[in-house]
């Protein structure tokens, strides 16, 4: 009589979506598995928290791209109950505003953004081999439909431009042209809220097998590569048959000595090591505001706040002169100023009648903001005096500002590409792996690159990987 063969056994490191998924789906073929998480709580980049107004999500809020989301679908698939609904597309009424006020239609911003992405695809096409700061394509795009344009027009285009920094995390003079333009398979819907989707996973676990407050510091290939072994912070050593390191990108490009630093041995081959070097990782963050009552309008679910563009940088462009850089970092008035980031608003009265908006920060912004989250409000006010076409408005009743870049397990939001970088290297190389030592998580995956269906996708792929690799 021949014994059954003992089941095998997966350390996973990282709770979140990805780390999730592959739990469940290594769980449904029996195969044992184990999750350790850095924090004291699942989900990672899923947070979300509740307010005075009801819930907000401090990481991921939309659905993207639901033509092309299997998680989309998946929840979709078990209702979306009328009277509590799980997504609200917010994609109705925007408004575009700058420090002096609404931004008239009548300028055809829009139409004349759409034609520089175009122009920026165009000039991709013809210079395959080099790539150029984002913002380098807008001022050259701006001067070569100068003629075309009023002064006003090039000079909210310039800001409103920028709105992809919104999307990416990084600022225009940082992002890569090659990678700036946003794929559209569908529409994106705001998913009411990621805390369902995620304890519809988390519910799925064996509590028993999940260990928070427990960072990994260790992953050994041992026995010829037939095993791997993790060590953990307090010393402790576990052994398993496969690994799958599901932790931010952030975390893998750590050197040693840093907090959060996750030592490889023997050290991971080369082709994943340099290809970390070729990808950076962005700081999209929020800040909250909720007010007593809404004072500004309810026509809208989004809207855009453009920055000032740099003192002549008008000028610069109709005389072909050098055109200045935008500040990025802190004025000489000590800190960051209103006026040089462009921001992302999402009118929580226009979706919701609820009084509190939810304001997108990128980089260096987000970073500022989140370690000096008591000037939060200071910053934003002038947008909402704007916004609201009042000077005098009220102080929120609760400010909240994310953490993502002082959360050492984080350290931002998601892979961001600067010129030059080559985001398919590391996504190729991270998703052959290491043997036995696996890896997932949102910049592990081509379709769904830096989104949570991106990550749940790469959970899965992770999974079934190692079901046919134990031949199960
Ligand atoms: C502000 C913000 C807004 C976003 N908006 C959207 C959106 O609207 N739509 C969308 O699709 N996506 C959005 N995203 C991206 C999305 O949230 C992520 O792509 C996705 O959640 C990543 O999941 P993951 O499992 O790959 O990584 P994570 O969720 O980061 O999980 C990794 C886990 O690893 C843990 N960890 C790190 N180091 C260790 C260690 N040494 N040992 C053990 N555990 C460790 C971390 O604590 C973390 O919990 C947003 C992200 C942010 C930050």
């Amino acid at each position: 009589m021949s014994l059954p063969a003992p089941a095998k056994k997966v350390i996973i490191i990282g709770g979140g979506i990805a780390g999730i998924k592959a739990a469940i789906d290594l769980q449904k073929k029996s195969v044992d598995y184990l999750i350790f998480e850095a924090k004291g709580r699942l989900g990672g980049r899923l947070n979300t928290v509740t307010g005075f107004h009801g819930k907000y999500d401090l990481g991921a809020s939309w659905f993207h791209e639901t033509l092309n989301n299997p998680l989309f679908d998946e929840e979709m698939s078990l209702g979306n109950p009328i009277d509590d609904p799980k997504i609200f597309y917010d994609d109705g009424p925007k408004k575009i505003f700058n420090k002096d006020g609404i931004v008239s239609p009548f300028l055809k911003l829009d139409s004349i953004v759409n034609e520089l992405f175009k122009y920026v695809d165009i000039c991709n096409e013809e210079d395959l081999d080099s790539d150029k700061p984002y913002y380098e394509n807008v001022i050259n795009y701006l001067r070569s439909r100068k003629h075309l344009l009023t002064d006003e027009q090039i000079t909210n285009v310039s800001q409103y431009a920028r709105s992809l920094e919104l999307w990416h995390g990084i600022d225009s003079q940082m992002l890569s042209s090659k990678y700036a333009s946003i794929d559209n398979e569908g529409r994106d819907a705001l998913c009411l809220n990621y805390d369902r989707v995620l304890k519809r996973h988390t519910d799925q676990l064996d509590q028993e097998k999940v260990f928070l407050n427990t960072p990994v510091t260790g992953v050994s290939r041992i026995e010829k590569g037939s095993k791997v072994e993790i060590e953990l912070k307090d010393g402790k050593k576990l052994v398993a048959d496969a690994v799958i390191v599901a932790v931010p990108q952030s975390i893998l490009q750590l050197s040693a000595g840093e907090d959060g630093y996750i030592e490889f041995s023997p050290k991971l081959p080369a082709k994943i090591t340099d290809s970390l070097q070729s990808i950076h990782f962005g700081a999209l963050g929020k800040v909250i505001l909720e007010f007593e009552d809404i004072f500004w309008p309810t026509d809208f679910e989004r809207a855009s706040i453009l920055s000032d563009p740099p003192e002549g940088f008008l000028r610069a462009i109709k005389d072909n002169k050098d055109v200045p850089e935008f500040t990025r970092n802190k004025s000489s008035h000590g800190h960051p100023q209103t006026w040089d980031f462009p921001a992302f608003v999402l009118n929580y009265a226009g979706c919701f009648q609820k009084p509190s908006l939810v304001i997108l920060t990128q980089q260096p912004l987000t970073n500022y903001l989140e370690s000096n989250k008591d000037i939060a409000w200071k910053h934003c006010k002038p947008m909402i005096q704007v916004l609201s076409g009042k000077t005098d408005v009220p102080d929120p009743i609760n400010v909240i500002v994310t953490n993502w870049t002082q959360d050492v397990y984080q350290r931002g939001a998601y892979s961001a590409c600067y010129p030059g970088d080559d985001p398919l290297m590391p996504i190729l190389a991270l998703e052959e792996g290491f043997g036995n030592v696996r890896f997932a998580g949102e910049h592990t995956v081509l379709e769904g690159a830096g989104c949570v269906h991106g990550a749940w996708s790469s959970g899965k792929r992770e999974a079934e990987a190692l079901i046919e690799r134990f031949g199960l």
